[in-house]
């Protein structure tokens, strides 16, 4: 089921844009009702790109995406009295140019939810499934996309299954699975990929913009010998040199490692109290996606959730209940290089970018997993401009009709658009009108100065 929206509280008038929401029950029984909220293209939605665009955490709501980082509506944070925020509309939207599914993916992220308590349990190969099994049932809602350019899109977390999802539908397409989906590619900002190699690369990071010496940085490299994860405990030497990363990092806000770092015990009292957090922006959402007006103009049906959360961070952490919902969540993909390995071979694009001041998932450790891949290099490291100015840097691969292009959005943090957002619209429209020439080109672009995730920094 699916309603169109016309109006939210907190914006005045008429939405300027086609905003739908729903639910789409997926797995066993269709006992996971999987709640979206859909944007239709302002410029060619007959032809413009189509995306689904899965979000971080996990846990972490397509609501989040659509408010902090590239949807249609921000808050107005100039004009929002402390009661109930106001919503302006975003410039630097994605769905100027593009078809975009917001998901609340997996089940209880968002409004998203299960009938039976034991279906909240959740893991990663489960996550793909169950969005490869509502982007086939949405599309068959909706046959009149199934002709659009399609795209996988996603972000930190989610990079662990956007190249599963997307290999599921290229593989689906090969034996018959209906509908037939045009898949073109996909897209992942600040993705995590490989585990290992995310939290391993943090060191050479920290190196590479300034937080630790030269001197730190060659000694810990040295004994522990490039390995800061899996550390033998009788390494002294190495726990030494880490003790003194550790100070130095430990008040660094890991999303975007310019900005102030805060103790975010704040949260939980909903206080605005001293020096500007980023987190500050997000009590927003949390007042107005609770509000009962807001869930009933978004069709929200009554009673299935308790609290709607930005980020269930429960599913990230641990199996422990969360505030309104039980499940646990098991991390049973730790990396996702083969996934992508397997795309080489389709006839395939994908745009992947980094903000460069995300420590979370930093662009360092983005590069180190792509270069396992191997691929030639047809344009190697040079800057892109937006109005005359860097905006970041790419590297294009190319192999047979994989191409796959690496770039950074200088200056923004985790996620580039909330940071540069006049940066990220243009990388995506350039990237989505390659399509036209039927071939498959992945362009990796980093979101310079993007984190984790780069949408919301730099939009
Ligand atoms: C479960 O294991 C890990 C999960 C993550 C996830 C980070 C994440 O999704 O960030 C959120 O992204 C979303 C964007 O999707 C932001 O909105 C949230 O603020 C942000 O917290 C990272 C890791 O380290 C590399 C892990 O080991």
């Amino acid at each position: 089921t699916h309603f169109i929206v016309e109006t939210l509280p907190g914006f005045d008038g008429q939405l300027p844009f086609k905003l739908e929401t729903g639910y789409i029950g997926v797995g066993e029984e269709e006992k996971l009702e999987l709640f979206y909220f859909f944007v239709e293209s302002e410029r060619d939605p007959q032809n413009d790109p189509l995306m689904i665009w899965l979000t971080g955490g996990p846990g972490c709501s397509g609501l989040s995406t659509f408010l902090y980082e590239f949807g249609p509506l921000t808050f107005d944070y100039a004009n929002s009295s402390g009661n109930f925020p106001k919503l302006e509309l975003n410039l630097h939207s994605w769905t100027k140019v593009a078809n975009i599914i917001f998901i609340d993916q997996p089940v209880g992220t968002g409004y998203s939810y299960a009938k039976t308590s034991e279906a909240y349990n959740s893991n990663d190969t489960l996550s793909a499934t169950l969005t490869y099994d509502f982007l086939r049932k949405w599309l068959m809602d909706h046959p009149e996309y199934l002709k659009n350019p399609l795209y996988v899109g996603g972000e930190s977390y989610a990079g662990i299954y956007i190249p599963l999802v997307t290999r599921k539908i290229y593989d689906g397409v090969e034996v018959g699975d209906e509908p037939q989906m045009n898949i073109k590619g996909y897209i992942q900002g600040n993705a995590l990929t490989d585990t290992y190699i995310a939290v391993n690369s943090r060191v050479k990071y920290a190196y590479h913009m300034g937080l630790i010496s030269d001197k730190i940085y060659q000694s810990a490299k040295a004994n522990c010998n490039g390995n800061y994860v899996d550390i033998d405990p009788n390494n002294i030497l190495c726990l030494n040199n880490l003790q003194k990363v550790k100070k130095c990092l430990n008040n660094i806000r890991s999303h975007h490692i310019l900005e102030n770092w805060c103790d975010l015990s704040f949260l939980r009292s909903n206080v605005h109290s001293g020096p500007w957090c980023r987190e500050n922006n997000y009590i927003y959402s949390k007042i107005w996606a609770n509000d009962k007006a807001v869930q009933k103009a978004l069709n929200v049906r009554e009673g299935t959730i308790l609290e709607w959360l930005r980020c269930n961070n429960s599913m990230r952490y641990s199996a422990r209940e969360s505030m309104n919902r039980s499940g646990s969540y098991v991390f049973d993909i730790q990396t996702s290089i083969d996934d992508h390995r397997h795309l080489i071979s389709k006839s395939c694009r994908a745009l992947i970018y980094s903000g460069d001041h995300d420590m979370t998932i930093s662009h360092v450790s983005t590069e180190e997993w792509i270069d396992t891949l191997k691929l030639p290099i047809v344009d190697d490291w040079e800057p892109w401009f937006v109005e005359d100015q860097v905006a970041g840097y790419k590297v294009k691969y190319l192999q047979n009709d994989y191409e796959l292009t690496y770039a950074t959005v200088k200056g923004a943090g985790h996620t580039a658009p909330e940071y540069k957002p006049r940066q990220c619209l243009p990388m995506v429209d350039r990237y989505k009108v390659k399509y036209l020439q039927n071939d498959y080109e992945l362009t990796y672009a980093t979101v310079k100065g993007a984190g984790h995730t780069a949408p919301e920094y730099k939009p």
